[in-house]
């Protein structure tokens, strides 16, 4: 599991492993670890051309101490400070004792800012780290859009993210690798920070922090094979699950195929599909068990996956609410699917919205929902005191309380219509199979964008192609 940790969680580390090593210690070995970075990706330091954006706090001291060391072996370290009266002064005279050269970032007057980013090899951002508030300041913002060419690496985090939230409010750094301290932040994690950070490198320097107060955590390929459900010699298809469908109407019959073909591959004994797309889906698929008549009457099921493409068929969604089994709600369910009776359910419930059908049901603009994903995907779990899943560039899982999931296997090419409804029956599936509604979504999720890079392979595929291609993300995560 690969954990994320908030700014007050990472300054009591900090404080309290200064209180056992020696002064300075911590941000010896930062800067030790992120000068190193910077030469691995400047390949011959000698003769480069290094420039250093340094704000008024500790994370310019990390990049000066670091251009120090780059100095030290050779390269042309310029630093330009962007707070000329408060940078770090212990970075600031081991820079100059290295031979580095130092500009006024703020004196616009002759251009030699502009000049020493705009001739950079590498440029290193320690304008702010996790004490940020904010967008990039005007002459930040100006310094840093010189760096055409350069390669940019971010110190601890791209400065104008949101470390706790990945929150980009106004300018911000885009960094090609961001060298982070002690504990990856949520803000590197989370879009759309994430994408501002590039590849984020994690450097061990000393600081322990408690598991338990994680913010956020992302499944590896470990923890998912441990949660896959793998079928025991004693396992029949009913005890591996049943799941049943309801999704499409006679107008979107297709989205209940897809929810079906998703349903297939996501671990349980059987799928029941009930509705008025029964013809289409056992056209496609004859292992399926189908009826169109209510849910309530199709027979036992372990879990139902409810709302792709049902338009306003508001009777089939109560009935399923009303079963005390796991349920997921998708696409128009979420639409028909009132708070209270969401809340007032027994059994878990698991909501998939994508950013559009979160913000109506938070009754805000959609870009407001996909600029501040976590507080969304919180404050809809506390709503409905259910497990939600938001969907998007980065996919999140929340129950009303606990550290936020964060899938890391998604790509851009599951923006293709139906590839929702593929992920609503692969995680009733899993949810059928016995798996928590937590556990479930985000299980789904990992395999659903594994999926989809096997079955793009750089070229564009259909929602069909992704629930093919589960298979063959089942068969990596077990391998
Ligand atoms: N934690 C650890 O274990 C370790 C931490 N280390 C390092 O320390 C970093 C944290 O250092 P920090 O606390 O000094 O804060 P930091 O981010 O440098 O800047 C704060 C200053 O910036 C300013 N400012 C604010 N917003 C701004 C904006 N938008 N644009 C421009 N300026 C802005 C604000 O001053 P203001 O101008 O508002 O008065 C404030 O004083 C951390 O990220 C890591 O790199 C490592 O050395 C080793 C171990
Ligand atoms: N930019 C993106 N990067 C990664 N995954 C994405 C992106 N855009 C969409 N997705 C994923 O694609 C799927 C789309 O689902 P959804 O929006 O419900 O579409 P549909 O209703 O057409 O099936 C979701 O799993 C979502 O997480
Ligand atoms: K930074």
């Amino acid at each position: 599991m690969r954990s994320a940790f908030g700014v007050a969680e990472v300054r009591a580390a900090e404080r309290a492993a200064m209180a056992r090593g020696p002064e300075g210690a911590l941000m010896r070995r930062a800067a030790a670890a992120l000068a190193a970075e910077c030469a691995r990706l400047l390949g011959r330091v000698y003769g480069s051309r290094v420039t250093l954006l340094v704000g008024s706090g500790d994370n310019g001291g990390d990049a000066l101490y670091a251009g120090a060391r780059l100095a030290r072996r050779g390269a042309g370290v310029t630093a330009v400070l962007l707070a000329p009266d408060r940078a770090h002064p212990g970075g600031l005279a081991a820079l100059r004792a290295a031979g580095g050269r130092v500009v006024d970032g703020v004196d616009e007057r002759d251009g030699r800012a502009e000049d020493a980013v705009a001739g950079a090899r590498l440029v290193v951002d320690g304008i702010v780290g996790i004490g940020g508030r904010g967008g990039l300041r005007e002459r930040a913002a100006h310094l840093v859009a010189a760096a055409r060419t350069a390669t940019v690496v971010a110190v601890d985090l791209p400065s104008g993210v949101d470390a706790d939230t990945g929150e980009v409010r106004g300018e911000a750094v885009r960094a090609d690798v961001t060298v982070t301290f002690g504990a990856y932040k949520p803000g590197l994690l989370v879009d759309p920070g994430r994408a501002y950070a590039g590849a984020v490198r994690l450097v061990d320097i000393g600081l322990d922090l408690p598991p338990e107060r994680r913010a956020l955590e992302a499944l590896q390929y470990a923890d998912v094979a441990r949660l896959l459900p793998v079928p025991a010699g004693e396992s029949d298809k009913y005890r591996r699950g049943v799941v049943g469908v309801v999704a499409g109407s006679a107008r979107y019959p297709g989205a209940a195929v897809l929810c079906v073909a998703g349903a297939l591959h996501g671990g349980a004994g059987a799928v029941r599909y009930a509705g008025p797309a029964a013809d289409a889906v056992i056209a496609r698929f004859p292992e399926a068990l189908v009826s169109a008549g209510p849910p309530s009457k199709a027979g036992r099921v372990q879990a139902w996956a409810v709302g792709p493409g049902l338009g306003d068929d508001e009777d089939r969604l109560l009935d399923v609410l009303d079963a005390d089994v796991p349920v997921l709600i998708d696409a128009d369910g979420l639409r028909l699917a009132d708070e209270r009776r969401v809340r007032a359910r027994r059994a878990p419930t698991l909501l998939t919205p994508h950013a559009g059908e979160a913000a109506a049901l938070l009754g805000v603009d959609r870009a407001r929902v996909e600029s501040a994903r976590l507080a969304a995907v919180r404050e809809l779990a506390a709503r409905y005191d259910a497990t939600v899943l938001l969907k998007g560039s980065t996919t999140l899982v929340a129950d009303a309380e606990g550290p936020v999931r964060v899938n890391p296997t998604g790509t851009a090419w599951l923006a293709t219509a139906g590839s929702g409804d593929v992920l609503s029956g692969l995680a009733g599936s899993l949810l059928a199979a016995g798996l928590a509604a937590r556990d479930a979504g985000s299980v789904a999720a990992y395999l659903h964008g594994l999926a989809a890079r096997h079955a793009a392979d750089g070229a564009p595929v259909a929602a069909q192609d992704v629930a093919e291609a589960v298979p063959a993300a089942w068969r990596d995560v077990r391998g």
